[in-house]
């Protein structure tokens, strides 16, 4: 696949989980090293059990499994907050090309449980039909969570920032937190690689969590190059990457990456989940003053978090993404 070799860096974090200083800044090194160059890598040593992780991605391979008409029960469309179930093609991720299909996968999503509000909040759906559902969603949904602050401090350390910089946007207990799991059906091989799973996109809040199974499918774009990078799945690992607004935050030193999903020939289905930590619809995302080279101007003005998802759930929900935009704005 093109003459350039990408290699997304394995890093394991668990040195940094012991609290050893000298560990935890060689994993800093490590992350700044990879968030300057693709935006991706993949974390290993991390917090979340194997047995959690095959627990959750069982339970999601059952609700996908079940017929059409009780995951439609729980439709994202009926939900007030962007909450629950997306069939296949109901959002369209493809900033590379305005003619693309929609994308091939059915999707799940949940955030933190509350009473309805403002953009994106609200309660979750669940589907009748499997009562187990929520008590593993909610257990892996913390789990992650968790992993993503850590994930958070990691960065800050990386810039040079004091260990808790990100604290107030990771773990904002208003946070819009989504966590999302995803169904590709098999491919089959006429269909291979051409078939588009979820098109070219970057991530639009600051860090995303993906855990994926065996399958593969998850590409990169090597931007000088042009040419699209396997992430080759490796059991366990979580391919962490880069958001617009880290990429904001850090005027572009650190990598907000298009990615896609291209279905390789396959006779099984994909399982993944992406956690996408938002921070809170009053965050406001700006420059921070150490990132900035002598000399250097920030690159984008002040972004509030709000204002950037509505824009971005609009783009890659189309009607449905307005609708629910206009909704919270009466
Ligand atoms: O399922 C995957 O491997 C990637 C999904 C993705 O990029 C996304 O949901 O933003
Ligand atoms: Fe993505």
């Amino acid at each position: 696949m093109g003459s350039v070799e990408v290699t997304i860096p394995v890093i394991d974090i668990s040195g940094y989980l012991s609290g050893d200083e000298e560990s935890k800044k060689k994993v800093a090194d490590e992350i700044r090293e990879a968030c300057e160059t693709q935006g991706f890598l993949q974390v290993v040593g991390h917090s979340v059990s194997i047995d959690l992780q095959e627990r959750y991605l069982a339970a999601v391979a059952e609700f996908f499994n079940l017929p059409l008409e009780e995951k439609e029960k729980v439709a994202l469309t009926k939900s007030q907050c962007h909450r629950g179930y997306e069939r296949i093609g109901g959002q369209k991720l493809d900033e590379l090309d305005d003619q693309a299909t929609p994308d091939q996968k059915e999707g799940f999503s949940i955030r933190r449980d509350r009473p309805l509000g403002r953009f994106l909040e609200g309660p979750n759906q669940w589907p009748e039909a499997l009562p187990h559902f929520k008590t593993i969603s909610m257990e892996y949904y913390e789990a992650v969570h968790q992993l993503s602050k850590t994930m958070f401090r990691l960065v800050a350390l990386s810039l040079g920032l004091p260990e808790d910089h990100f604290d107030y946007f990771a773990s904002d207990p208003n946070g819009i937190c989504l966590c999302r799991a995803h169904h590709y059906p098999p491919t089959p091989k006429d269909a291979a690689g051409r078939t588009r799973g979820v098109g070219s996109h970057t991530d639009f809040g600051a860090l995303t969590l993906l855990l994926q199974d065996s399958v593969g499918g998850l590409e990169v774009l090597h931007k000088p190059t042009g040419t699209w990078h396997p992430v080759i799945p490796i059991k366990g690992a979580y391919v962490v990457n880069i958001g617009d607004l880290m990429q904001i935050w850090t005027n572009n030193r650190y990598k907000s990456t298009m990615h896609r999903v291209i279905s390789p020939y396959s006779e099984k289905d994909r399982y993944s989940c992406a956690f996408f930590n938002d921070g809170a619809l009053d965050a406001v995302v700006e420059c921070i003053p150490t990132c900035l080279k002598p000399g250097e101007q920030p690159l984008y003005a002040p972004l509030k978090v709000e204002d950037h998802c509505i824009k971005r759930y609009k783009q890659s929900y189309g009607a449905a993404g307005t609708e629910l935009a206009t909704a919270i704005a009466v």
